[in-house]
């Protein structure tokens, strides 16, 4: 079975080609899995068509197709976005896709997906923590299915243009995300290092975002589901039922996050940390919303002042996901402060479901950026994103060795 291997030198610290050299390759060798071909990516989205014209070569191969990436999530992304959007050529003509399995070799800078099926056991990680996966494909463990969150953005009816889609492997996200995002990408020049992105979070801490929300059933489930910190489950929505499934969700809103197969966005940053402890059956987004109007202390004001005064909150709960997932169990107190006992209304609302519609309102440009595993895509006025959850059928899509 043919062997690709991919590595973005770029990435992370771009110290990927050298990790390559002295340890990923020699491993491979001994193992006696010859590298069919090395490619290093040379530019922005390189990856999926090398992979496609590897396809193309090894049309002979009935096989799945491995491949050995490393990279962080952005280049995975290129790859689930470009192959999709293609007709392959030669003899793969017409044919449908084999199954491509990536062992993951993570050297970008945030490696979420990667550190979701590998939970580091501290900031400190050494190579052998690093070639997990690739030892998983040495030792014929079998690869996991990657879902996917697939998102159709759409123009006003109107305009009569088809939908841009985006194809995520982890992360899909609107409102402070997404803006952080938008933002830190225009600051890369004037502060290259990470720190853009905190500085970015705080230009953004005081925006709310307006939009109108519609929560989706999973099929199989038939409900939208909710976390209930009291039984430490997921639940029926109270407005979700099996004959009126779509539950819809009123601004403004601070946070609105949605990951597939990840629990974290960052090794230590576990947003959405029941997608490992609460495996779901079927593919799902586990969504994270956090809508200030449910603060017991907010008599529905949505002024300077007030967010001003809910900034503190909104880093409590990004806070919590630092701390191990704790943001999820946070509830108000009747005074409005947040703490971790009693019965109040939880901060934020996690919810697992097919998927979901985010219509922004066309007077609140912030609103309109959406995330797809980092890359910024916008939603033109008048338009929406519909995303939707899907798990690759037998033997089709991608697949990953844990
Ligand atoms: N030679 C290259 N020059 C410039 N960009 C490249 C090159 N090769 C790949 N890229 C781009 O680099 C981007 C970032 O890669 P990737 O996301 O894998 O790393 P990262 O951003 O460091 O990590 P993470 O996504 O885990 O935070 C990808 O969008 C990819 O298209």
């Amino acid at each position: 079975m043919p062997l690709l291997v991919i590595c973005n030198p770029v990435c992370g610290d771009g110290t990927a080609k050298a990790l390559f050299e002295a340890h990923v390759l020699p491993l491979l060798e001994k193992h006696g899995k010859g590298v069919y071909k090395l490619v290093e990516t040379t530019v922005d989205a390189h990856a999926g068509i090398a992979l496609a014209q590897f396809l193309e070569s090894t049309a002979t191969s009935k096989d799945q197709v491995n491949v050995i990436l490393g990279s962080g999530d952005g280049t995975l992304h290129d790859i689930v976005n470009y192959l999709p959007s293609i007709q392959l050529t030669g003899d793969r003509a017409g044919k449908p896709f084999p199954r491509i399995h990536f062992s993951l070799v993570p050297c970008g800078t945030a490696n979420a997906l990667y550190s979701s099926l590998f939970p580091p056991p501290s900031s400190d990680v050494d190579i052998a923590y690093r070639l997990q996966s690739v030892t998983s494909f040495l030792e014929s463990k079998p690869a996991i299915p990657l879902s996917v969150a697939i998102t159709n953005l759409s123009s006003p009816p109107f305009a009569r243009k088809r939908p841009q889609t985006a194809v995520s492997s982890v992360v899909t996200s609107t409102a402070l995300h997404a803006s952080i995002l938008h933002d830190s990408e225009a600051l890369r020049k004037e502060i290259p290092s990470m720190e853009r992105f905190k500085v970015a979070a705080r230009n953004n801490s005081t925006k709310w975002y307006t939009s109108s929300v519609k929560l989706l059933p999973a099929p199989s489930i038939g409900v939208v589901e909710i976390y209930d910190p009291t039984t430490k489950t997921f639940i029926p929505h109270a407005e979700s039922v099996l004959d009126d499934p779509i539950v819809d969700v009123e601004g403004p809103f601070a946070y609105f996050l949605s990951t597939v197969n990840v629990d974290r966005l960052e090794p230590q940053f576990r947003i959405t940390p029941l997608s490992r402890t609460i495996p779901p059956s079927e593919a799902t987004c586990d969504i994270i919303i956090l809508r200030p109007l449910r603060d017991p202390s907010n008599d529905w004001d949505e002024s300077p002042e007030a967010r001003e005064a809910f900034v503190a909150k909104l880093w409590l709960v990004l806070g919590g996901a630092y701390s191990n997932g704790a943001h999820i169990d946070l509830r108000y107190n009747e005074e409005g402060e947040i703490v971790t006992e009693g019965d109040g209304p939880t901060v934020v609302e996690y919810v697992r479901c097919g998927g979901w519609e985010w219509s922004p309102d066309d007077m609140d440009p912030s609103a309109h950026f959406l995330c797809s595993d980092g890359a910024i895509f916008h939603i033109e006025q008048g338009g929406r994103a519909v995303c939707s959850a899907a798990t690759p059928q037998e033997g089709a899509g991608f697949a990953v060795y844990a």
